[in-house]
């Protein structure tokens, strides 16, 4: 495996000129059946700029032999990509100059991108060689485009000479269905004339059965629904030409990756495969062999640097469990300063009831796997288009999602992992801009909060502690806190959360509605349990969240380290100990 590390750099492609000497070459190398005037030819009947789709001519994907000369050409890339730490003022260069498709340059110019972010920059090059890649940059710098462009233009460039198929020359995967929606979004506005689809669950599929019949350029998807549109004949990938695993090391994780194996098993032998993440933990460099031919690795992050992007500012808070809800208005109201928050809570359930308690004062909508598809699709489009700007959200959002102008994450529970923390974290900050985040951790939790900065490579500012009043009517205070937090380090083999006392019959509210039945601790109903909208209706059971852990697996906190695994590191089937995760396991996996 040839890996070169890229840090932020400036300098870093050839010429404009040279690029497109490049491109052409390797276009040639792609086709090298079809002669320029041939394929001249047939642009002029076929090309999707130029004359209707016509489907129904479908031609069986060309071979892709232009590996034997990679290497050196590979290598002059990698002189190419070499960073220059003293000159890292970024000019970016531009998409116009590049030779790349007419159709994509002006459609990213109407979308206000002309130059290339330097992750787009240092992957071009690779990537239009067809070379098999692992690239990692950080949070919202432009991952997307950065396989997408060259993607687009090959695809381009092919249908052009050898006219539109029925089946997906492309195939993108992503692990939640709105990631998987965004990326698909974000190729058909830079092609708008490749025919884009995006499958996931939660929607009819006979609807994307009818769309796949009437044929497509690429696909995006989640694998489960691929699987099962493979499954009923409706989705051939014997053409796919492209695959990418974007968030990589989530698609490969436990939990995913069988479904992804299954499907790269589909694919054609002889095709490009690229895989995309801000983390790449060391687990899957072993991995990747299996299914990336010779890759190169174009890594914008390196080991040693911070790992978040730019421009987020890093906040602690201490809070005992029972004062976590109570103090979560007053750090919205200090820093998001009224724009966008993301709150982030472990459970779905936590979610639903935080949102629900929080709805009183501020604009604020959960987002997690339990609620439906259109549902979960009008609460995304209403946070971006800020009808609300408060979303309180399982990991389902921490991955991948670009919402412009998210000021402040909270990280209203500690995430399972490093890399989950990045994620978060990264909503904010993106495309260059500024932002805020604030991790809320319990003392128990302290170590936690060292081992992020330690992995992260960040510094967190300790915010002074905030002090809880007690049925002063404070917003979050029917919440009583919550949710008896993570039990890091408390409950005995990490990830035996049942044991840990919490959240399983705790009624304790400090406050008067008792609609949250309060939570944490553990002690018995001390609840005022009068409302009891969530939780057993606050009754005398044993009041709110008191029924955490007897419900199902994955929104319920005594349900954490549920027993199926018991070990360091497991996060509830998702991840396991590949990710090494530092608490215990959560049975989160599609949250
Ligand atoms: N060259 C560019 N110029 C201006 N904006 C860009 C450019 N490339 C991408 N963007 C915008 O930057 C934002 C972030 O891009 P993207 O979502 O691809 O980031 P990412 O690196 O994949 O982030 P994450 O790791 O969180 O998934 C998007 O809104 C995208 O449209």
């Amino acid at each position: 495996m040839m890996n070169f590390i890229l840090r932020r750099s400036s300098s870093c492609l050839p010429p404009p000129n040279r690029t497109f000497a490049v491109a052409a070459y390797f276009t040639s190398l792609l086709h090298p059946h079809s002669s320029p005037n041939s394929a001249a030819a047939a642009v002029a009947v076929v090309s999707p700029c130029l004359a209707e789709r016509r489907r129904e001519f479908h031609f069986k994907s060309g071979p892709l032999d232009f590996k034997a000369s990679l290497p050196r050409l590979a290598e002059s890339a990698v002189d190419d990509y070499i960073y220059d730490d003293n000159n890292n003022k970024d000019e970016g260069l531009e998409i116009s100059k590049l030779g790349i498709s007419n159709d994509i340059v002006s459609a990213l110019a109407a979308r206000g991108i002309a130059r290339l972010f330097p992750i787009q920059k240092a992957v071009l090059e690779p990537a239009m060689q067809g070379r098999d890649m692992i690239g990692r940059a950080r949070t919202g710098t432009g991952k997307t485009l950065a396989f997408g462009i060259p993607i687009l233009d090959r695809i381009i460039q092919y249908t052009a000479k050898h006219g539109l198929g029925k089946y997906p020359l492309c195939l993108v995967m992503a692990p939640t269905r709105e990631l998987a929606k965004q990326v698909e979004k974000e190729f058909s506005e830079s092609a708008p004339n490749l025919e884009t689809i995006c499958v996931y669950g939660g929607t009819p599929i006979s609807q994307q059965m009818r769309a796949l019949d009437r044929g497509v350029d690429i696909a995006v998807g989640t694998p489960g629904r691929i699987i099962d549109l493979m499954k009923r004949g409706a989705l051939n990938l014997s053409e796919v030409q492209f695959v990418v695993l974007d968030e990589a090391d989530q698609m490969l994780s436990v939990g995913f990756a069988e479904d992804v194996e299954i499907i790269l098993a589909k694919l054609p032998q002889n095709r490009q495969s690229m895989m995309f993440s801000a983390t790449m933990p060391s687990w899957i460099r072993s991995l990747t062999n299996k299914f990336l031919k010779n890759p190169v690795t174009v890594d914008l992050v390196g080991d040693s640097d911070q790992k978040l992007a730019d421009g987020i500012s890093l906040y602690s808070i201490a809070s005992d469990h029972y004062a976590k809800a109570s103090i979560i208005g007053p750090l919205i109201t200090e820093h998001a300063k009224g724009g966008k928050c993301i709150v982030f809570t472990q459970t779905k359930r936590d979610a639903d009831r935080l949102a629900y308690a929080m709805a009183r004062n501020y604009k604020c909508e959960a987002l997690h796997g339990d609620i439906s598809q259109s549902q979960r699709e009008r609460t995304l489009a209403g946070f971006r288009d800020g009808s609300f700007n408060i979303l309180v959200a399982t990991d389902v959002a921490a991955r991948g999602l670009d919402v412009p102008n998210v000021d402040l994450i909270i990280h209203y529970e500690l995430p399972n992992t490093s890399e989950t923390f990045v994620h978060r974290t990264g909503r904010t900050g993106r495309a260059g801009k500024k932002g805020s985040a604030i991790i809320i951790y319990t003392n128990d939790q302290a170590r936690n909060v060292k081992t992020i900065e330690r992995d992260v490579g960040c510094r967190f500012t300790e915010l002074p502690r905030m002090t809880v009043e007690g049925g002063t009517g404070d917003m979050m205070g029917d919440m009583g806190g919550r949710s008896g937090g993570m039990g890091y380090g408390r409950s005995g083999g990490m990830g035996g959360y049942r044991n840990s006392g919490s959240g399983r019959s705790g009624g304790y509210s400090s406050s008067y509605s008792g609609e949250y039945g309060g939570a944490s601790s553990g002690r018995p109903g001390f609840n005022a349990n009068r409302g009891g909208n969530f939780g057993g209706s606050g009754s005398s059971r044993s009041g709110g969240f008191g029924e955490f852990g007897k419900s199902d697996r994955s929104s319920s906190f005594g349900d954490f380290g549920s027993g199926r695994t018991g070990r360091f590191g497991d996060i509830g089937g998702n991840k396991s100990s590949q990710s090494g995760s530092f608490f215990g396991s959560f049975g989160n996996k599609h949250e």
